[in-house]
């Protein structure tokens, strides 16, 4: 008989969470080792089997002596290592974890962020500082809320690996009642289009909190499709339909949900929040924001022509108003 999986989450926010759940009310043989920073969260969750700060109502029944924040120890008993910290704290996260540490393991990005100041997406930087081969590396995309997981609400996930086997065998082990999933060679398009989303939620929500209705912000993520479109293909031209949920369904749950937490902290800034004030409001992560000045910093070499991430900057990072950019804005969308 084959040895049960041994999976290593590290993160410890919602997403984190929400993946610790799938796999564990997934039926395939598995053992869970959890790393999260924070000692106080893991006391709890040991003592009362929930993540006191992100999905709390969720019931978490991984062993206690497998909750660490000791990352090598964690790392080190596990055959798969899946990554679930917001991308800017990925570095610090990994601060003692060596090439040597995650040699043989099979890495899972669930993260949504390019990796600030490398600016690469997670593959890529897992492959470069790592030395992780790229056809070991999987990615978790496709539109899904960790707080519609908590609630069991059916939902599709992409698995994305340059090994298709290898994604079907992660995607087998996520799939419940709750949780679809499609596999996906497309690594590069499904973290690009993953990471690029969050920026056009962060538009979404600026608009809507400086006061354009839903008619305006269908022509918004019209043209969003297209950016992401214009910009995928540019990068890494090969065939895919960008309709596929994995791309255009993650666009459209982030910049419609009410649990978006990007297109919250647009709405904010939006408002007249200023950046600090705006995170400091949320308990949560917004990928966006980093995002947008790792994409603007990118596309620098691409040249991809991209109007809305370009105002999304101008508004976050150049300190420009809000009103006057979405009005500049759209006078250059369709
Ligand atoms: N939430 C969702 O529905 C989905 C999220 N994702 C992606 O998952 C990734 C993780 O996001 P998510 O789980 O939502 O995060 P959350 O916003 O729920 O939680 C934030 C996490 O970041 C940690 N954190 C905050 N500040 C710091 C810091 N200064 N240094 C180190 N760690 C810090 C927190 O740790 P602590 O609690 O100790 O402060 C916590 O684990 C992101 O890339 C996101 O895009 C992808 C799909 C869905
Ligand atoms: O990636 C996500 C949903 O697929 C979560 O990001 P948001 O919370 O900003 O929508």
């Amino acid at each position: 008989m084959d040895e049960a999986t041994k999976i290593a989450v590290i993160g410890g926010g919602s997403w984190a969470t929400a993946n610790v759940k799938m796999l564990l009310d997934n039926p395939t043989e598995k053992e869970i080792f959890w790393w999260m920073r924070s000692e106080s969260s893991i006391e709890h969750l040991k003592k009362y089997k929930h993540n006191p700060n992100y999905l709390s109502s969720v019931e978490i029944r991984v062993p206690e002596q497998n909750i660490s924040s000791d990352i090598l120890n964690v790392i080190g008993q596990s055959d798969m290592v899946l990554l679930n910290v917001p991308a800017a704290f990925l570095k610090e996260a990994l601060g003692q974890v060596s090439a040597e540490t995650l040699k043989g393991k099979k890495i899972i990005s669930a993260i949504k962020g390019f990796v600030p100041d490398d600016n690469m997406i997670i593959a890529e930087f897992m492959h470069h500082n790592y030395g992780i081969p790229l056809q070991d590396i999987v990615v978790i995309s496709g539109p899904c809320h960790a707080e519609e997981v908590a609630l069991e609400k059916l939902s599709f996930l992409t698995i994305a690996s340059l090994d298709i086997e290898l994604a079907t065998r992660f995607a087998n082990m996520l799939n419940t009642r709750y949780i679809k999933t499609n596999v996906s060679d497309d690594i590069y398009g499904t973290e690009y289009a993953a990471v690029l989303k969050n920026i056009y939620a962060v538009a979404s929500g600026i608009c809507h909190g400086v006061g354009y209705g839903d008619n305006f912000q269908a022509v918004l993520i019209s043209n969003a499709i297209k950016e992401i479109k214009s910009f995928v293909d540019e990068v890494h031209p090969i065939d895919r339909d960008i309709k596929e949920s994995a791309y255009l369904g993650d666009l459209l749950v982030t910049a419609y949900s009410q649990f978006s937490r990007n297109r919250m902290f647009g709405n904010m800034i939006g408002k007249g929040y200023n950046v600090k004030s705006a995170q400091l409001e949320m308990n949560m992560i917004a990928e966006g924001y980093y995002a947008a000045n790792s994409l603007h910093q990118i596309n620098k070499i691409y040249k991809v022509s991209m109007p809305i991430c370009r105002a999304v900057y101008a508004v976050l990072y150049e300190k420009h108003s809000p009103h006057i950019e979405m009005r500049l804005l759209a006078e250059q969308l369709s």
